[in-house]
């Protein structure tokens, strides 16, 4: 029979693994703890018990006795928090390896995952879930668990202790308090406070997401002020947020303020009936000392109520995060082969593939695409903005997979073939170049990490990067991005081709990678790529027509179909939209050349 899926608590348990026993060791000293802190009170009765059986007589005090349990006070206490503070150290190791491993799972599971999850999940939800619902486990796991076995083991112990000396007084304290704990508990971890936990978490991640928008829209926002969604959204989340907190703050405070209340004041109910047994024989000593400890330990037992009170409502927001943490573990990879294929050669081809964003099919952005990219050879891909261009690309290192047709690399299909593997046969130059938090030495390093200084070097001269690096002052140990320099939309794209160049994969896509580049610099990017593409499969995508005039071959796409295919010079003597493409963007170069004339004769 197949076993139910854990959650929550539970399915937290099976991600510790093996550091339970960190934390059965940690349970196991706290509870040593708990007796051990017990020990004072012990002390602290006997010699009440002592000082009154001779209230009339102080001098025949046994003073031996009371320094006797005084120093096994003091000694209960030190060992006590000497247990304490090893069950923590364990706790806390085992916390924070836990985080470590969901951390890491987490992240290896969202680098397998097809790109389609990140059109569907928002950065900002994405970030609370590994920040703020794997953080909060570290809290639970090093400190409310520790807390909740100490507490419990600590009210068992006080509960039957005060059984033991007087049952009446014993159920004068307990029952107001569990009748209180009862209603507080219920309204903590019912069926109500889950759905508010939900909706809580659902407003959490959504601020995450709108205030990611917000920083990234900054420009935008700038320049059109209040009116930019992202901004709006962020306000209506903030908004939504404090109105809802209030809302479920009021539902639950009058259960907690009564609870409180009859916590802080149990004396209120256990007094006045010692006082009644009191007044019936007052020459009751031992009676009297039981009614004095109990007075020392009301307080000492309503410090857990307080925690458990708090571990109720920490256990449901742990079971709701680690929940999230679990269905974002849950979400499927990208299918990998058991046994990769290997491919014979590096020819990419489209057989009939179509392909939709949506994974329940419908508006297909790609419609029976079947063209072959030979080794050697150029292939460019031209059409007007939105015609799937990029998603052709980007269906090639299984960004996302096809829902009909297939794509192959040197006749194995890409499905069948190791990702490591088919990621390893390409090198992609993106449209918008993505630079680590890193220096500029590492950032194209990571081609090929294995490379030595020479070759990174190398990778940069041939990619016309190696100048500008040297000029700055830190050469390639300059850090990227904050704290660093900001590189132009050219210099970046520029270190991105160093990074393909060194990775010299046999496949080579290049996605707009002259976009960002001025005259001065396409030149130089040409040069750059020149040295790139010799012998590879090269797939180009460039808005610029004259760069790919010389393409061995040109697919024109339209609405996601291929319009037409040739090299430019049989595309330009059949006309159609190929040609209408080359007249406008040429005109267009006219044009611009025509306003510097303009600035010439107008200055
Ligand atoms: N991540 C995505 N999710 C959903 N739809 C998308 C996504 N990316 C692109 N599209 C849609 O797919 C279609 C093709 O887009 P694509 O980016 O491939 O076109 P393109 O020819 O490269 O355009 P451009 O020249 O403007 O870059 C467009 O209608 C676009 O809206």
């Amino acid at each position: 029979m197949k076993r139910k899926p854990k959650k929550g608590l539970a399915r937290l348990m099976e991600l510790a693994g093996e550091k339970k026993t960190l934390m059965v060791c940690s349970a196991v000293l706290s509870t040593v703890s708990v007796f051990l802190l017990l020990v004072p009170y012990l002390s602290i009765y006997c010699v009440l018990a002592e000082l009154l059986r001779h209230a009339d007589d102080i001098a025949a005090v046994d003073a031996a006795y009371v320094i006797t349990w005084a120093v096994w006070g003091v000694v209960g206490l030190l060992l006590g928090y000497l247990f304490m503070y090893v069950g923590g150290m364990c706790s806390h190791i085992a916390a924070f390896r836990i985080l470590y491993g969901i951390r890491v799972k987490l992240a290896d599971h969202i680098g397998s995952l097809p790109l389609g999850y990140f059109n569907k999940n928002a950065t900002g939800k994405i970030k609370k879930v590994v920040e703020l619902d794997v953080e909060r486990i570290e809290l639970f796991i090093a400190h409310q668990l520790p807390d909740l076995i100490n507490t419990a083991v600590m009210l068992v112990v006080i509960i039957v202790a005060m059984f033991s000396l007087d049952v009446w007084l014993a159920l004068a304290c307990i029952i107001p308090m569990v009748l209180g704990f009862a209603a507080q508990f219920s309204m903590m971890a019912g069926k109500k406070a889950k759905a508010g936990l939900k909706e809580y978490f659902d407003a959490l991640e959504s601020i995450s997401t709108s205030s990611v928008q917000y920083v990234r829209g900054m420009p935008a926002i700038k320049v059109f002020g209040q009116t930019v969604h992202s901004f709006r959204k962020f306000y209506q989340d903030m908004l939504h947020y404090r109105d809802f907190s209030l809302r479920y703050t009021d539902n639950f405070e009058r259960g907690y303020v009564s609870f409180k209340v009859i916590l802080l004041s149990l004396a209120t109910f256990f007094f006045p009936v010692g006082v009644y047994f009191l007044s019936k024989d007052p020459d009751h000593v031992a009676f009297a000392a039981t009614l004095m400890l109990f007075l020392v330990l009301a307080p000492g037992i309503s410090t857990p109520i307080f925690k458990l009170n708090s571990f109720a409502s920490a256990m449901t927001t742990i079971a709701e995060g680690v929940n999230r943490i679990d269905d974002m573990l849950k979400e499927q990879p990208i299918p990998e082969p058991d046994n990769g294929h290997k491919p014979t050669g590096y020819d990419i081809a489209f057989q009939h593939v179509s392909f939709s964003y949506n994974e329940q099919g419908g508006n297909e952005v790609l419609r029976d695409i079947s063209f072959v990219a030979q080794q050697g050879k150029i292939t460019a891909l031209v059409g007007p903005s939105g015609s799937g261009k990029s998603t052709i690309a980007q269906l090639i290192p299984r960004f996302w997979d096809v829902q009909k047709g297939t794509i192959s690399v040197g006749g194995v299909d890409i499905r069948a073939m190791k990702t490591g593997e088919l990621m390893d046969a390409m090198s992609f130059v993106f449209q918008d170049t993505f630079l680590f938090s890193d220096t500029l030495y590492n950032n194209i390093l990571a081609g090929r990490p294995s490379a030595t200084r020479e070759d990174v070097y190398r990778a940069a001269r041939a990619a016309q990067c190696h100048t500008f690096i040297e000029r700055l002052p830190k050469g390639y140990d300059t850090l990227i991005g904050e704290g660093g320099v900001h590189l132009s939309g050219g210099e970046a794209q520029r270190v991105s081709v160093a990074r393909a160049i060194l990775k010299n994969a046999p496949i080579l896509i290049l996605d707009e990678a002259t976009a960002y580049a001025d005259p001065e610099n396409e030149y130089e990017m040409q040069l750059a790529l020149g040295e790139l593409i010799k012998g590879k499969t090269v797939l180009i995508i460039a808005h610029r027509l004259t760069t790919i005039c010389e393409a061995d071959q040109i697919i024109v796409l339209r609405d996601g179909t291929i319009a037409d295919r040739g090299t430019h010079r049989e595309l330009l003597a059949r006309g159609g939209l190929y040609k209408n493409m080359w007249v406008a963007y040429t005109s267009s170069t006219d044009w611009t050349v025509d306003l510097r004339q303009e600035k010439e004769v107008f200055g």
